[in-house]
């Protein structure tokens, strides 16, 4: 892996991607952009030639089609460059559960948790092999909140968590730094794709602020870095009441609370 290892970002054609991707060059690291957006991703990727005089790469891919994952796959097992895998491409859709159509929450599920799985699967061996990298999963603050009412949009970011918390305990001792990133609402254009306006939203983060605070986490390795929580004792308090039950999550026998009466 060179020095400055590149960085491969998904969905990297707009919003928090895009932003990655301008920061990233920004530090001097090569980039491959992925998305389905050519030209938008020929502009950014023009823009940061000149502006950071970095490497740009483009792979157009529709992530939730296998021909184009297995292509992305490919790259990340082969191309040694690349030490930073960003899993940010991530789609949400409107309406309550029993109204959303079974292909729209399978296409859901299949680009924000199987690809994100299957590209993290990817770049594993080869980085826990160097024994560096990292890769970076974009979830949502909706991981943590049923009451928000995204259901299957929430559950995926869910699993995103999940699996950045297991993938750290695995490969941070091979030296891979695992990152999940839980954005609450920010400035994008996923907002129109549920037909929100965000414009008229409360609380909105600017989405160059959230990278940036996000980057502040990364260069911390912090494990979950949840950029609008003002106050990081409530994360800790969370995550904390969650290992305490650990010790006490297995037993032989039902608790009394589950025992017939004799
Ligand atoms: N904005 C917000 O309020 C929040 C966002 N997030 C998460 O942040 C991540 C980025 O979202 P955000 O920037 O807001 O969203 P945008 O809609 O602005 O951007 C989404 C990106 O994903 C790409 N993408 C969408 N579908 C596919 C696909 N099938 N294959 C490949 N790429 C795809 C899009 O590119 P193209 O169309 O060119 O393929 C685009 O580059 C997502 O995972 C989202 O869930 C989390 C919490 C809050
Ligand atoms: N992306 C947002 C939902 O559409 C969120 O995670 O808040």
């Amino acid at each position: 892996m060179s020095q400055i290892p590149a960085v491969l970002i998904t969905g990297a054609s707009t919003g928090i991607g895009a932003t990655y991707a301008e920061r990233f060059a920004r530090r001097g690291h090569d980039l491959v952009l992925v998305a389905r957006d050519v030209a938008r991703m020929d502009a950014l990727a023009s823009r940061l030639r000149q502006e950071a005089g970095v490497m740009v790469d483009i792979l157009a891919a529709d992530l939730t089609q296998a021909a184009d994952l297995a292509k992305v796959e490919a790259r990340l097992r082969e191309d040694a460059r690349i030490g930073i895998l960003v899993n940010n491409a991530g789609t949400a859709i409107g309406g309550s559960f029993v109204d959303q159509s079974v292909e729209d929450i399978t296409k859901l599920v299949t680009l924000n948790a199987t690809a994100l799985l299957r590209l993290s699967r990817a770049i594993a061996p080869r980085l826990a092999e160097a024994g560096e990298g990292a890769i970076v999963n974009i979830g949502s603050v909706v991981g943590v909140a049923p009451e928000f009412g995204m259901t299957v949009y929430g559950a995926s970011k869910a699993f995103v968590q999940f699996l950045s918390q297991g993938l750290a305990q695995e490969l941070g001792p091979k030296g891979v730094y695992v990152q999940a990133v839980l954005p609450a609402t920010t400035r994008t254009e996923i907002w129109a794709h549920v037909g929100a306006d965000v414009d008229t939203m409360s609380n909105v983060m600017e989405v160059g602020d959230l990278v940036d605070a996000a980057l502040v986490g990364f260069d911390r390795r912090e494990l979950v870095t949840i950029p609008p929580l003002q106050d990081a004792e409530q994360w800790e308090a969370f995550d904390g009441a969650r290992k305490a039950m650990i010790g006490n999550i297995v037993n032989a026998l039902p608790a009394a609370r589950y025992r017939k009466p004799a």
